[in-house]
């Protein structure tokens, strides 16, 4: 009999290693399937559901929290619920874990799950080329997340040589051996890989029956080690003394993303920002029309000052809102990759 549930696919994988990007690629690229999506930002600031947004019609955002520490299944599922209705007309269903989810919780909930349309449909995990080898020496977790997946995306693939990437893909072999592997860069995978998955019988060295009885072991996620702050002016930000803030960031800070705004200067004048451990990435684009110009950044890292990081921000914002000092902008334009 043919299986006619919806496919739930899992997007997984450390932060920045690229889920976002290979979403809106999928999106991009979504050949006439309708895709529902479910963001899950760690910080409160839903970034992540901002850069999919507009992409498509039928999102919902889980922000504020790792969506495999949902108490019970229960905000998820409602979710699932409303995006698999059958009026939604949806194919196939996308959840983009943080980068700080436990894809066992989330594997999981996706099977503890007891709407009858869908079914989980696998686990992708995204792989950061040019990062996983110093990722994984301080996560020796993320071995068992290779190990739960139905495909791995060895992503980044233009951040590292030859040499490094075979490396990786013996590394990868040693700890999934049998998982296909594709690697790509900025997320472009065939779509149609989606759109008819089936997971494996099993996730990993467990069966689906091991993961039901597991208990939920928050202690040791690894998110429990990492923090996040919000930082969200109406100010415009001075552009040297935040370029000396991103080019000597606290060490733990990995991640930042979000957007910024220096004040009036031209028609491309809202900066999005993402740092993923030592790469700085800007990019510049309008401000959405109806939405204020204010600067909102998601800043996560382990073992941070929150408050210092906080104050460190607050002294960006410019002395005079309406003057824009144009050789400091040069520094935020070596960035720019458009
Ligand atoms: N050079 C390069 N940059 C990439 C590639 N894929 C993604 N990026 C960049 O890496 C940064 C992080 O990408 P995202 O897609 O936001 O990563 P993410 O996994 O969604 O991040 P979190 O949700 O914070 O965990 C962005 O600056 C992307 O433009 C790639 O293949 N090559």
């Amino acid at each position: 009999m043919v299986d006619r549930r919806i496919p739930v696919i899992l997007v997984a994988g450390f932060l920045g290693s690229g889920k976002t990007t290979l979403l809106n690629h999928l999106l991009a690229n979504r050949q006439g399937a309708r895709i529902g999506v479910v963001v899950n930002d760690f910080g409160s600031i839903a970034v992540d559901a901002m850069a999919v947004s507009g992409q498509v019609d039928t999102m919902m955002s889980f922000g504020n929290g790792c969506l495999c520490c949902a108490v019970d299944a229960s905000g998820l599922d409602a979710m699932l619920a409303k995006l698999s209705e059958a009026e939604a007309g949806i194919d196939v269903i996308v959840i983009e874990a943080s980068g700080l989810a436990e894809p066992r919780d989330l594997i999981r909930l996706m099977i503890a799950s007891e709407n009858p349309v869908i079914a989980y449909g696998g686990l992708v995990e995204l792989v950061d080329a040019a990062e996983f080898e110093s990722t994984r020496k301080r996560h020796p977790e993320l071995d068992e997340h290779l190990g739960f997946a139905d495909l791995v995306v060895l992503n980044k693939t233009d951040r590292a040589d030859e040499e490094t990437l075979a490396k990786l893909r013996g590394t990868i072999d040693e700890i999934a051996p049998g998982t296909p592997v594709i690697a790509t860069s900025h997320g472009r995978i065939d779509p149609t890989l989606f759109f008819d998955a089936r997971p494996r019988e099993r996730a990993g060295q467990m069966s689906f029956d091991d993961l039901r009885e597991e208990e939920h072991d928050h202690e040791h996620h690894f998110h429990t080690a990492y923090d996040s702050v919000a930082f969200t002016t109406e100010r415009p930000l001075d552009p040297r003394r935040l370029m000396d803030f991103l080019e000597q960031r606290p060490g733990g800070l990995y991640r930042i993303k979000g957007f910024l705004d220096f004040g009036p200067n031209g028609a491309r004048s809202r900066f999005g920002l993402h740092t993923v451990g030592s790469f700085i990435q800007l990019d510049r684009s309008a401000w959405p029309s109806g939405l204020p110009r204010r600067s909102e950044l998601v800043l996560i890292g382990s073992g941070i000052d929150t408050e210092a990081v906080t104050a460190r921000l607050e002294a960006c914002v410019a002395d005079d809102p309406e003057v824009v000092d144009e050789r400091g902008m040069l520094r935020v334009l070596r960035f720019i990759q458009d």
